[in-house]
């Protein structure tokens, strides 16, 4: 059965295409664009990998970004992501980028959205994925920097099918960014934000409840509120679960101390996804495999989680019922 994790047809949902930069690609980056690294040898770099929270690894992760200058480095960026993915099973994703990220570096918000959009564009027919696009905005600046770069997005006429929130958490509540998400549901914009994954339950229930959101990216924290839990599962809101990220980051000491058992069983409308795999030990089909090594769920639970990906995807009603025909196929193949 785990071998066949890396076939099961799935939707990826929660990725920071900036976290999928490999050790190797930065140093290639680096030397096309004539960049000197504080860590100059994979050696160096990948000694940097320890974390003991998110912000640890967020400064790792915009510092790293020093590498991506021009489009073509963020269309091999995304391309090398895919090519990835597709070797994980993944058949459809939403990937989200920061754009507050690389205009604060002087780059602009054409080359990184002509740039990931050039990969994305030929996705389908190079690697069978299907794909969205979500700008994503750093909760740890001001409300209005962020509505000044959606404006810019809406005026070059970017082609993101939603928005999302992330970096720093904790302090940065969902009520920081109330216009925003008006603004943006407004234009027509799908809508997401990271939430408990170090912030508490109550980031999960404000970011429901004042932003609107579609849905939880994270949404770990949310095991604390039964009245919360009770809400999710009744409503069906779909949490984007990132296992290996969880360990890594310390908001979970070990994989088998891992809510996402519980979640499960409770009901809720979870799914796994690799949020920076780059840096946390593994893509989508690494997640299941670590998984199915910790709790031996069988079958069952991966088909599960898998059409939970499908149905939470904003993929279209047809791709949708494409994707989930391929995973009852898969499931078929198991019994
Ligand atoms: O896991 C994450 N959490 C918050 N912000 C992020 N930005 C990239 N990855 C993350
Ligand atoms: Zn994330």
């Amino acid at each position: 059965m785990k071998n066949s994790l890396m076939h099961l047809p799935k939707a990826e949902l929660h990725l920071h295409i900036e976290g999928t930069l490999e050790p190797e690609l930065i140093l290639e980056l680096a030397a096309r664009n004539g960049i000197t690294l504080p860590f100059p040898s994979l050696e160096a770099l990948r000694e940097q990998y320890e974390f003991s929270d998110l912000q640890s690894f967020l400064n790792l992760y915009y510092a790293n970004m020093a590498v991506l200058i021009t489009e073509a480095d963020f269309a091999d960026m995304t391309r090398a992501y895919l090519r990835r993915a597709k070797e994980c099973g993944v058949r459809h994703a939403e990937i989200m980028f920061d754009p507050q990220a690389h205009l604060a570096r002087g780059i602009a918000l054409e080359t990184v959205v002509d740039g990931i959009h050039s990969a994305l564009s030929s996705s389908e027919a190079e690697f069978g994925i299907s794909t969205g696009l979500i700008a994503a905005f750093l909760r740890d600046e001001t409300e209005d920097s962020a509505l000044a770069v959606l404006e810019e997005l809406l005026a070059i006429d970017a082609p993101i099918i939603g928005i999302g929130l992330d970096s720093a958490e904790v302090g940065n509540p969902p009520s920081k960014f109330i216009r925003l998400f008006q603004r943006a549901r407004d234009a027509g914009l799908r809508l997401v934000a990271h939430a408990g994954e170090e912030g508490p339950a109550s980031y999960v229930v404000d970011a429901l409840d004042l932003l609107g959101v579609e849905r939880i990216d994270h949404g770990i924290r949310s095991v604390e509120d039964p009245a919360l839990v009770a809400r999710l599962v009744a409503e069906q809101i779909p949490l984007t679960v990132c296992p290996l990220s969880n360990v890594r980051l310390r908001a979970v000491d070990t994989l088998a101390e891992h809510p996402l058992p519980h979640m499960l069983a409770a009901g809720m409308n979870v799914s796994v996804n690799s949020d920076d795999p780059a840096y946390f030990g593994g893509y989508a089909g690494t997640n299941f495999e670590q998984l199915e090594d910790v709790f031996g769920w069988g079958a069952a639970a991966a088909l599960t989680l898998a059409g939970n990906s499908v149905r939470s995807s904003f993929a279209s009603q047809e791709r949708k019922n494409e994707l989930l025909a391929d995973i009852e196929q898969w499931g078929a193949a198991q019994d």
